[in-house]
């Protein structure tokens, strides 16, 4: 079943009305996951932040988003805000700036958690919290929740985001460049972890990324943007047969890549 309808989403400059996104267009079935590619600057994060009502000022949407046939993009701010976390979970690029650094972890994972849910018990609120981050791969989940952001990794603070996210059982889990500021390793097991969690929760996903590899290994279809238009889209298979030129040189350079760091290895 299509959870998500979108067409010709643009994005525009309030002021003067020049377009940064223009006439983006597609759809997201349950537990389906989509991939969104670019180079910097393409629109990948202004398109999603468009979706979820969380545009800079001074930005404004158009066109046309619909949730389970429900119209989202001109809903009024409470229930744009209502949809926020239980519909649409928001994983943003860089963890560190997510997280309040003076409150413990615990208690800004648990404060949505709680709204969300009000007749949940803190113990159960608690227990699931603990039990989302033990297959998130925390060792020790309950320390982890008495820690402040800055004791977190990098990796740690990204899954931890994550867990926050999933706490509030979103149908739709958009995830902006969840990866870039990652090592590699860490960058495998959030991949990983994504993909579990699709698996194991149903839960649809956006996955942003200017990582194909890491698309090829989530996504089902994806979109290929560039200068804020969609140029190519279709099943990830695309990405071995691109037809428009721009697709050609991601995938290329792509390629590129791995062929000098698998030469710089012999
Ligand atoms: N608040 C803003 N005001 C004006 N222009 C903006 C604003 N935010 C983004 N832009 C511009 O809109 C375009 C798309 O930006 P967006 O952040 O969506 O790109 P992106 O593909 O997500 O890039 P990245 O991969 O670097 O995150 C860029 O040209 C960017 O400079």
């Amino acid at each position: 079943m299509t959870l998500l309808e979108v067409r010709g989403l643009g994005v525009a400059l309030e002021r003067t009305g020049r377009p940064l996104v223009e006439d983006v267009s597609y759809d997201l079935s349950e537990h389906e996951c989509l991939g969104v590619v670019g180079e910097s600057g393409s629109g990948k994060s202004l398109a999603s932040l468009a979706l979820l009502g969380l545009l800079p000022a001074g930005l404004r949407a158009s066109g046309r988003a619909r949730f389970e046939g429900r119209e989202i993009l001109e809903a009024p701010a409470a229930a744009r805000a209502a949809l926020r976390g239980r519909v649409f979970g928001y994983i943003p690029q860089q963890a560190s700036g997510a997280f309040d650094p003076l409150t413990r972890v615990g208690p800004q994972l648990l404060e949505a958690a709680r709204f969300a849910f009000p007749d949940k018990t803190e113990a159960e609120l608690r227990e699931e919290a603990e039990s989302l981050l033990s297959r998130l791969k925390f060792k020790n989940p309950r320390e982890t929740l008495a820690h402040y952001p800055f004791e977190l990794s990098g990796g740690m603070a990204q899954r931890a985001l994550i867990a926050a996210a999933l706490l509030l059982h979103p149908r739709v889990l958009v995830a902006d460049e969840p990866t870039s500021a990652l090592d590699a390793v860490s960058q495998k097991s959030v991949i990983d972890i994504l993909g579990r969690v699709r698996a194991e929760t149903g839960c649809a996903l956006v996955f942003i990324s200017h990582d194909l590899a890491a698309v090829q290994a989530l996504a089902d279809r994806v979109i290929v943007m560039e200068k804020g238009r969609v140029v190519e889209s279709g099943g990830v298979e695309l990405f071995g047969h691109p037809s428009h030129p721009y697709t050609r040189r991601l995938v290329e350079t792509r390629r590129a890549l791995s062929r000098h760091f698998l030469e710089a290895l012999r």
